[in-house]
């Protein structure tokens, strides 16, 4: 189906940046690609978002099959038929499953993207953790939408 194509073109374009930037820079390195806001740096985490629960592989196993169960399921009961949700779905997906296989293989995370925010050094992420962010947002705007016709509708 169309939306796993999309999680599937994620998941190669996230592993091929981690890939490239594990060949290409060693863990520190970093990159110039616009002063004083974004930068290519070399990073690992071995936790989530912000490093929480470091090394908690198993639960990061267990959140993951979590995750992409209920995600699996939306999408084959109502993602199929709503391109919207379909692409959202695609997107948290792809990018699920794009840190799970650094968890799985590396036992760790491959992070790159490093954006400073009016000087706050943002964590630095990858390509996987984008696609899950706005999937997510994705998601609550449709569930606002939804909640906006149900009102309007009764
Ligand atoms: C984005 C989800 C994180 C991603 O979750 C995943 O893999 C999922 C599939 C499995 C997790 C075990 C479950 C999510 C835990 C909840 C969580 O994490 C709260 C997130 C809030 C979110 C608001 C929407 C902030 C976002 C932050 C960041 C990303 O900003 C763009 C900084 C990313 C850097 O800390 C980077 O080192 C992280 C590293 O790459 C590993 N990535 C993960 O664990």
């Amino acid at each position: 189906m169309l939306y796993y194509l999309l999680a599937v073109i994620v998941l190669i374009f996230d592993q091929l940046t981690k890939w490239l930037i594990v060949k290409n820079m060693v863990i520190g390195q970093s990159t110039e690609l616009i002063p004083n806001i974004l930068y290519f740096t070399s990073s690992r985490n071995r936790g989530a978002a912000w490093s929480i629960l470091e090394g908690q592989r198993f639960f990061f196993f267990i959140i993951t099959a979590v995750v992409l169960v209920i995600v699996i399921y939306y999408m084959q009961k109502m993602g199929r038929f709503k391109p919207f949700l379909g692409t959202a779905l695609g997107l948290v997906i792809g990018g699920t499953l794009g840190n799970f296989i650094d968890r799985l293989f590396r036992g760790e995370v491959v992070d790159f993207i490093h954006v400073y925010i009016f000087k706050y050094s943002y964590p630095i992420f990858n390509v996987a953790d984008s696609s899950l962010v706005i999937g997510v947002i994705l998601i609550l705007i449709y569930m606002f939408i939804e909640e906006k016709k149900e009102k309007k509708h009764g």
